[in-house]
């Protein structure tokens, strides 16, 4: 029977975890699912973002669902020293798990172009696939200080590093449309340098089939908006990976709708890639979607259960175009779209 970690969070975090788990229940019955603490309330209750507890429940786990972490701009969270933040747990979590490569598709579904803000013919038929490098650059090197009036981080991959996500990348673009765009800023810096030129070698020696090209991060910050669907798959460094999805995620039409996977050599991490909300935390109104279809990606990549992995998306999709939430125009609340999700499961596919 495998077992899940379920890590709801913070702010909106255990609201669309529980949505999520809902919806889990209903599809993979067997599973069992066991609740950990991360981000601030564990902070607040353990004395440790990513307490040893949570550490230890990993270690049988065959997959981990997250929530969200984090407060306010104001939350007294922000004071602590950075090791003790709710974020640090997470990419304490990440680290823990090996999950070195995130994926984050995004994609318009037939029928929900009205979603986006985008004109119908820019947002029809988008279907990208950003892998983001999610253990390495700048967000974990060890060189970083602040001290007085000066500060400083330092963005630093190795080949090693870079080959094994870009890797991932053109895994996956050869089951896509066989297209990789590595996106990096080697017009101004030495790690992008490398990046590009490993990730050229790469193709060069064992993926040859594969169309690579090469394009700077403030261009396709553009073009992603603009002409969405020039991209099949963008694999990227960790930061850019970070700005360019939430980004993305005005193609399909909220943040909510942006679910992940993060993968390694062990179990994977499955989170939406939206924050905890606080302006929204605590109502009752927050998309559950982007959590429910990272679900959905747990029993894909998981578990290898794409059956009921499609289940799911198709159930999403249906919800959406009957049940939109408030962040996409729509009235339904966290409840109504989630029960919305649980009917469609129940409703038999026509065709
Ligand atoms: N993976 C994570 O846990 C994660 C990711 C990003 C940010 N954060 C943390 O979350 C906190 C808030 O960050 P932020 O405000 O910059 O970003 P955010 O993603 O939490 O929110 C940005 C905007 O999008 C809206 N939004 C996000 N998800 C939504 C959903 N599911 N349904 C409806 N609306 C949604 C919010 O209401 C807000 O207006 C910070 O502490 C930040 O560090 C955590
Ligand atoms: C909360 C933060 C550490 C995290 C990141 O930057 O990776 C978030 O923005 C994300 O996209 O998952
Ligand atoms: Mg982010």
């Amino acid at each position: 029977m495998p077992k899940i970690v379920t890590l709801p969070g913070d702010g909106i975090g255990p609201e669309v975890t529980a949505a999520a788990v809902e919806v889990l229940r209903e599809v993979a019955p067997d599973v069992t699912l066991e609740e950990h603490a991360i981000g601030g309330g564990a902070f607040d209750n353990h004395g440790d973002p990513f307490p040893q507890r949570t550490r230890d429940a990993l270690q049988d786990a065959d997959a981990v669902l997250l929530g969200t972490v984090g407060g306010a701009h104001d939350s007294p969270w922000n004071r602590l020293p950075r090791h003790q933040r709710p974020e640090s747990g997470l990419l304490a979590l990440r680290r823990a798990l090996g999950c070195y490569a995130n994926l984050r598709p995004v994609r318009v579904q037939p029928g929900l172009e009205h979603l986006s803000p985008l004109k119908p013919e820019l947002a029809r038929g988008v279907d990208i696939l950003i892998v983001r490098e999610l253990l390495g650059g700048i967000y974990f090197d060890g060189d970083r200080q602040i001290d007085g009036a000066t500060a400083y981080n330092t963005m630093r991959y190795t080949t090693p590093e870079v080959e094994r996500v870009a890797r991932r990348a053109f895994w996956a673009a050869e089951q896509r449309r066989g297209r990789v765009t590595s996106v990096d800023k080697a017009n101004v810096l030495e790690v992008s340098e490398l990046w590009r030129r490993d990730v050229q070698a790469l193709r060069d020696r064992e993926y040859r089939s594969i169309h690579l090209n090469h394009e700077y991060v403030d261009s396709v910050a553009m073009l992603i908006v603009a002409d969405p669907s020039r991209y099949d798959v963008i694999v990227t460094e960790n930061l850019f990976g970070d700005i360019l999805s939430d980004l993305a995620a005005v193609i399909p039409g909220s943040l909510g709708l942006m679910p992940s996977a993060s993968l390694g050599d062990g179990p994977g991490l499955f989170e939406p890639i939206h924050g905890s909300a606080p302006d929204i935390a605590g109502q009752g109104v927050a998309n559950p979607a982007a959590a429910i279809m990272s679900a959905g990606m747990l029993l894909r990549h998981g578990l290898g259960r794409s059956d009921a992995a499609n289940v799911v998306d198709r159930a999403v999709a249906i919800a959406l175009r009957e049940h939109p939430t408030r962040d996409l125009g729509g009235r339904a609340d966290t409840r109504t779209f989630t029960r919305a999700v649980l009917d469609a499961i129940g409703t038999p596919a026509v065709g």
